[in-house]
């Protein structure tokens, strides 16, 4: 029997459907070490860099739902605009649609973008959470394909065959996404976790 088998899911707590699924199909397409409930808490967003928003975001729901668990929040940074709007995307994305988020642009000589996901675990509350990070580099570009979720559209990574990644396949986003590089992080480290509790027990 594998060591996590004995271990109830982690959860993984978001508001946002399309992460949660994406969440669920890569790791459906990995080992099956980590798996996952959900609970949505409606963590508040405080202002600070990616890693203190995360850090804030995962401390509030440990200490609500009195478990571990696991949040995750995704910054899109603009090279030309020193990073931003960075953690702030929601926002800029809501009032500003796909065509305002290029329009941000006009006038500088670079598109470079960065996807950055933010993973924040804490093994219970009052336990400092823990970061693992992924990054995809890419550029913004005019929306291109389907705008069920987010700024997909606006987002064409390097890697992407000239792509954006809501005109990829769901599959071939989770090979090469900010999110699926950060979760690889978080899962090698919860593999060591729990073989090092399964060596001292
Ligand atoms: O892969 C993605 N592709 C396109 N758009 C994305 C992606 N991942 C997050 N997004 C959007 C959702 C939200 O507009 C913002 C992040 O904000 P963020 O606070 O992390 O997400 P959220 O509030 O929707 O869910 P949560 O309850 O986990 O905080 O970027
Ligand atoms: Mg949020």
């Amino acid at each position: 029997m594998p060591a996590s088998s004995s271990k109830a899911p982690l959860v993984f707590v978001t508001g946002n459907k399309n992460k949660l699924k994406e969440v669920q199909q890569i790791l459906a397409s990995g080992t099956g070490e980590l798996q996952i409930t959900n609970q949505d808490v409606d963590a508040p967003e405080i202002q600070g860099n990616t890693q203190e928003v995360a850090i804030a975001k995962c401390r509030y729901a440990a200490d609500k739902l009195g478990t571990a668990c696991l949040t995750e929040d995704t910054a899109l940074c603009f090279e030309a605009l020193g990073g931003l709007p960075g953690p702030y995307i929601k926002d800029f994305l809501k009032t500003l649609g796909h065509e305002g988020l290029n329009t941000l642009l006009v006038g500088f000589s670079t598109t470079k973008a960065t996807a950055l996901c933010t993973f924040a675990y804490s093994s219970g509350p009052g336990q400092e959470p823990m970061i693992f990070e992924g990054r995809t580099e890419g550029q913004i570009v005019p929306a291109r394909g389907p705008t069920h979720f987010g700024w997909d559209p606006i987002f064409q990574p390097d890697e992407g065959h000239g792509q954006t990644y809501a005109e990829m396949d769901g599959a071939e986003k989770n090979k090469i996404s900010h999110r699926y590089r950060a979760l690889e992080k978080l899962s090698a480290y919860l593999a060591e976790e729990t073989k090092g509790e399964a060596e001292s027990r």
